[in-house]
């Protein structure tokens, strides 16, 4: 088992206005993200959001980070979020048993001491994508199944972005300090997500692209202020992070999947600035 996690900074707008794709990739991009086996994470200095993969084959799976954040234990003074996009698995939070079938989630409370994460079949690894803020208070750690997730149409074939926002982690729901989380799903012959496009400077918010439908599907994922855009071609199981005040919007060349996790200022999901087509550039 390797355990990695690499560190990303935040950026003003005028930072990125000159990057190219190199430099736009090594600043907001995450590849990699479920190697069997491993624990691959990436700390982001937006919001000090923690997000990444943790996919366990034969081994019961930890995330160890005391020394780093200068904490007794990961979750001390955090939340965390996770869902399953792979095979059948769980999680044993502080010795409980939980079992999460592909698409389940969890909420887990701050001041959690041991979450193990383990594979039923080694051979089709679960692969739990976490993502953790920073937490003030305890709110109840929750099983989140699929069905119970609420199930938002928007979109349409026409505008080839007809598509289901799963909102899994929502303060409507329930309690957390600042994590929001969703799985948003595109139907076939669709490829647009996001569109129009939106900012909301209150919280930032990373998109986890999963689920393609073929190897060489691709997502341009469009980020940066609304009149000086950039792109990023995403493959498979990568993460970018939008800051605040980045737009956050993508089209793949097949439909797809993406996980969206956000934090910040509020917990308010229609708290969005839109974004009118004719100001994008
Ligand atoms: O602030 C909310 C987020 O950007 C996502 O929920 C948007 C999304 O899933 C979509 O439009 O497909
Ligand atoms: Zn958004």
């Amino acid at each position: 088992m390797t355990f990695k996690m690499k560190t990303q900074y935040a950026h003003s707008p005028e930072d990125i206005s000159h990057y190219n794709a190199d430099e736009m990739r090594e600043q907001f991009l995450t590849t990699n993200i479920f190697t069997p086996g491993d624990i691959n994470l990436t700390y982001t200095y937006n919001d000090r959001m923690i997000f990444g993969g943790v996919t366990p084959t034969t081994e019961a799976l930890e995330i160890v980070l005391d020394r780093v954040l200068g904490v007794d234990y990961f979750l001390q003074r955090r939340e965390l979020g996770l869902i399953n996009i792979g095979g059948n698995g769980s999680v044993t939070i502080n010795g409980k048993k939980e079992a999460l079938v592909t698409h389940d989630a969890y909420y887990i409370g701050m001041g959690t001491e041991h979450v193990v994460f383990e594979s039923d079949d080694p051979a089709t690894p679960a692969k739990f994508y976490v993502v953790s803020t920073p937490a003030h208070k305890t709110y109840p750690t929750k099983k989140l199944p699929f069905k119970d997730a609420i199930h938002m149409p928007i979109g349409d074939q026409d505008h080839m972005n007809d598509r289901t926002i799963n909102k899994v982690i929502d303060a409507s729901q329930m309690d957390t300090c600042q994590l929001q989380m969703g799985y948003t799903v595109l139907k076939p012959g669709n490829g647009w997500n996001t569109m129009p496009a939106h900012t909301h400077a209150r919280r930032m918010e990373t998109y986890l692209y999963c689920e393609f439908e073929d190897p060489d599907t691709r997502v341009a994922h469009f980020m940066g202020q609304p009149d000086d855009t950039k792109h990023i071609w995403m493959e498979n199981e990568s993460a970018v992070v939008n800051p605040s005040w980045s737009i956050h919007c993508g089209s793949g060349t097949t439909a797809y999947s993406f996980i969206w996790a956000m934090c910040g200022e509020n917990q308010n999901y229609d708290d969005m600035d839109g974004v009118d087509m004719k100001d994008l550039r």
